[in-house]
């Protein structure tokens, strides 16, 4: 069983969306107010669709909370969908539906494969939980990882490096500050390629089309020796990736440089280990990404996430008629034209899970007070005989 796990339930249009987040310490302190800023900065982004000038996500602890601390219980976190007074018709628990039925399935979407599967007769079985609103409540549990994470000294931020081919230039990318996210509208740290990828996003709303991306999170703080090359599934890496697949519309994952490790001489590629005149042990480069042998090496933990397009287009694609078995038009629901910036906070929330997960492992889960003085004493050993 894993050490701290969380579930998400909820429909995109249902009343609401809950969370269960089981296995975090006693005696943490929570800020209501950043879990909810990182709900507001899930909601921004140039580029999303007319629902998100509906919803204020906020986020309600139901349990597992006193007087702003951790008792040791599951943490069940709310956040209300304003949206669902409109949709009543649609989204009721109970009594006979009297709204349309969704019956093109759009291509890039859950729609076909879903509808057969769980032998369904309207795409919207399928589409109300395949949507992207459940990542709210990933970024809500990430938001209280966070937390956990920033009292030990670990902080996680993010940023945009691309979006639909328009990329940020590399001194810009790497000019990022270690703990503290930017406020920039799409998450970027280049206001050249910023306005350059608002223009791509202006012509791809006109042409009735969407676009995808590139956003990379960065872990600063972690000890080394999270996670383990011990076995598969303890590799840190490994867990890192599949949290990161595991965002809607992630089709690819790299870490550190990635996949130009398949272009370049190894001596291009690790990073050399050098002792200073103190006989500290210290590297030049990270191309690692801060991960070796499935463990943290003490360096920034870089990951990076590719977002395919959004599939649901203004000007649909071709596709067929569940019911009739007829070629139509795939259906057009208000939609996001790009979510790239979304996706980054998103990733920003599921890293800070997979890092709080890891370091339970590594340093117990019962008492605030005991996690800390372990990570202390971890620290200071590792520091000493390194
Ligand atoms: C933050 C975010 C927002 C999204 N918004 C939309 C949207 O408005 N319309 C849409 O069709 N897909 C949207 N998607 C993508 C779909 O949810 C996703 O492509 C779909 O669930 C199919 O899953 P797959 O792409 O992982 O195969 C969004 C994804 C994310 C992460
Ligand atoms: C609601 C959110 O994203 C949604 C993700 C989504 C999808 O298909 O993934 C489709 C759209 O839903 P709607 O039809 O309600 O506009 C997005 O708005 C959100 O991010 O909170």
């Amino acid at each position: 069983m894993s050490i701290l796990r969380f579930m998400t339930a909820g429909e995109s249009h249902g009343p609401c969306l809950t969370a269960i987040l089981e296995g975090l310490p006693a005696g943490l302190a929570l800020n209501l107010e950043a879990i909810n800023e990182d709900l507001a900065r899930r909601q921004q982004g140039y580029g999303r669709g007319g629902r998100m000038k509906i919803e204020t996500d906020r986020v309600d602890v139901i349990s597992g909370v006193r007087f702003g601390e951790t008792i040791g219980g599951p943490i069940t976190l709310q956040v209300v969908n304003k949206d669902f007074s409109n949709w009543t018709d649609r989204m009721a628990a109970f009594g006979e539906p009297s709204g349309p039925k969704v019956t093109a399935a759009r291509p890039g979407h859950a729609d076909l494969t879903g509808v057969k599967k769980y032998d369904r007769r309207d795409v919207r079985d399928i589409l109300e939980r395949s949507s992207a609103r459940e990542t709210t409540m990933r970024v809500a549990v990430g938001a209280v990882c966070k937390e956990f994470l920033r009292a030990l000294g670990i902080s996680i931020t993010s940023q945009v490096l691309n979006i639909g081919g328009v990329s940020v230039a590399e001194n810009k990318a790497e000019s990022r500050q270690p703990g503290r996210n930017n406020s920039s509208e799409l998450n970027c740290l280049d206001p050249v390629a910023e306005q350059n990828m608002k223009k791509k996003i202006d012509e791809a709303k006109k042409a009735g089309d969407t676009l995808g991306g590139i956003f990379e999170v960065v872990v600063h703080g972690a000890p080394a020796g999270l996670g383990s090359h011990i076995q598969w599934d303890r590799r840190l890496d490994a867990k890192l990736a599949g949290a990161m697949m595991s965002i809607q519309a992630i089709k690819g994952v790299e870490i550190g440089a990635g996949f130009q490790c398949a272009n370049l001489p190894g001596s291009r590629i690790h990073d050399e280990i050098f002792l200073d005149e103190s006989g500290q042990v210290y590297r030049r480069t990270n191309r690692a990404g801060g991960l070796e042998g499935g463990m943290t090496n003490g360096e920034d933990v870089i990951v990076r996430a590719a977002m395919k397009p959004i599939p649901t287009l203004m000007t649909p694609l071709h596709s067929i008629d569940i019911e009739s078995r007829q070629a139509v038009l795939a259906c057009k629901e208000r939609s996001d034209t790009c979510a790239v910036p979304a996706a980054s906070v998103v990733g920003e929330a599921m890293t800070a899970f997979v890092f709080a997960e890891a370091v339970c492992d590594k340093f117990g889960s019962d008492a605030m007070t005991d996690v800390k003085a372990a990570v202390r004493q971890y620290r200071e050993r590792i520091g000493r005989d390194w």
